[in-house]
């Protein structure tokens, strides 16, 4: 599959986690699943078409049918394929817990800050094992531009289902490895170091997606309290469960009201300019050590650096 033109390039792209393996009131138009210098994604992406013919692409993050765990997510497959399609801004959805009373289980959420306690078993760079060498700027690992201009159009979109969802924003999401739950005493810890949110899929995905220059967001949908409340049973997936599936139609009533203006505002607004060029700057200078043949992988998600 070559690199698409601007013409049939698919601006805008979800990935649905937990419970959301498909979006509502779109036309099918197509799907693809290209094999990347890092494999196929998790599962074949649809391509469909929003009422005004606007095209998305939507991808499940663990499959069509949930086979992968979190551990063995193809995240790099997935953010390459996605970037090749033309996607440029990207939506995570994610089933997470709540560290804090506050944010109860039904709270979406839009995390600003993530806590990494991944365990260095997943590939979390395109440039692991090459002759190029970069260091993405990720101090701010979700686009601050996205972020702020979801939180009017998700806000609104809840007031309109009128099921009494709330969005929070700016919290801090501890990504685990899983596939195990936290012990109590890491959900005290977690909490202790001031995180909100704990999911297993926002890492390495948040850093690809900043390696490729897509600007990326996460909604993060609260399933339970984890395992901090005293006098509380710990989180159970069964407990994860009872929750689930009213997220994800609210996540699919969120995704069909802001996707049309999230198309417009990426193609009219500036919502991508802090990640468009971001790498740049981040990539080592060419040096004649470095080998073809990692320069041509790596085209495949930056040609602009490495159409040579
Ligand atoms: C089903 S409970 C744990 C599982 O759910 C979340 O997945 P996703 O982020 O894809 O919605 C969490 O990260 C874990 O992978
Ligand atoms: N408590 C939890 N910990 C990690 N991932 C989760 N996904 C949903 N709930 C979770």
């Amino acid at each position: 599959m070559s690199s698409n033109t601007d013409e049939d390039a698919v601006l805008v792209g979800v990935i649905g986690g937990s419970g959301l393996y498909h979006l509502d009131n779109l036309t099918f138009v197509r799907s693809v699943n290209p094999e990347t210098p890092w494999g196929f994604p998790s599962s074949p992406i649809t391509i469909a078409a929003l009422p005004s013919g606007t095209q998305v692409a939507f991808l499940a993050r663990h499959g069509q049918g949930h086979t992968f765990s979190p551990s063995a997510v193809p995240a790099r497959a997935n953010i390459a394929a996605l970037k090749l399609l033309g996607v440029r801004v990207l939506l995570g959805f994610s089933a997470v817990g709540s560290l804090r009373e506050d944010i109860p289980p039904g709270t979406f959420a839009l995390p600003t800050q993530i806590i990494d306690r991944t365990k260095g078993v997943r590939p979390a760079s395109f440039f692991e094992d090459t002759t190029v060498v970069a260091h993405a700027a990720f101090g701010d690992p979700f686009s601050r531009r996205l972020v702020r201009w979801l939180e009017g159009p998700i806000t609104q979109a809840l007031a309109e289902e009128g099921r009494g969802v709330k969005l929070v924003t700016e919290k801090c999401i501890v990504c685990m490895e899983g596939p195990q739950f936290s012990t109590r005493a890491e959900s005290h810890m977690y909490r202790q170091w001031g995180g909100d949110l704990i999911n297993m899929s926002v890492l390495p995905e948040a850093k690809l997606a900043r390696e490729a220059e897509i600007s990326y967001a996460l909604i993060a949908t609260v399933t339970d309290y984890d395992s901090w409340r005293p006098n509380t049973d710990a989180v159970t997936a069964a407990e994860v469960f009872k929750t689930l599936r009213a997220n994800a139609e609210t996540s699919r009533h969120v995704a069909g009201t802001i996707l049309q203006e999230l198309y417009a505002a990426a193609l009219h607004g500036d919502i991508l300019s802090e990640e468009a060029g971001s790498m740049q700057s981040s990539i080592m200078p060419r040096s004649a050590q470095q080998k073809q043949a990692d320069r041509d992988k790596l085209r495949y998600v930056l040609p602009a650096y490495f159409s040579d």
